[in-house]
């Protein structure tokens, strides 16, 4: 069985790995942005000028999402999430990152790292988090397709 899962109606991975990959009951969910399918990014804006308004708040809020519905493609959700790694381009956007983080998990939640970064694989990223959930297999809806 192929447990590398690509998840329909998400952005395309921008190269050749899986949204999500299964190993017995863990799910490994590999580096998400804001991005969505169309290659745009919540929370990044450029106007006629080229001048871009990055929002780590945005950017946030629509990684969780985008990671919640992968998670929902494996048959889990974010309650399963056990561990969170979180790269950050500049930890002056470490407080409005962390208030929209504390709106889905608290102290009861997964175990967290946050660190900073250099670059992430686009200039308008803020922020890209992987993380590892628990979802015992007998839980799969089935909806995940193989890669
Ligand atoms: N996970 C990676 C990139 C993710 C980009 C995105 O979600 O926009 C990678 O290159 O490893």
């Amino acid at each position: 069985m192929n447990d590398a899962i690509l998840v329909e109606g998400k952005a395309a991975p921008r190269g050749r790995f899986p949204h999500l990959r299964r190993a017995g009951d863990l799910v490994f969910v590999s580096g998400t942005s804001s991005r969505r399918p169309d290659g745009t990014f919540a929370g990044a804006s450029a106007d006629a000028m080229g001048v871009t308004d990055l929002d780590v708040r945005e950017q946030t809020r629509a990684v969780i999402e985008n990671i919640r519905d992968l998670l929902e493609a494996a048959g889990g959700g974010l309650s399963d999430v056990v561990s969170v790694t979180t790269y950050l381009v500049s930890m002056n956007d470490f407080g409005g990152y962390n208030e929209v983080y504390g709106e889905y998990f608290d102290e009861t939640g997964p175990a967290r790292t946050t660190v900073a970064v250099h670059q992430l694989p686009h200039p308008h990223l803020l922020i890209e988090i992987s993380c590892v959930a628990h979802i015992p297999r007998a839980t799969r809806t089935g909806k995940e397709g193989g890669a």
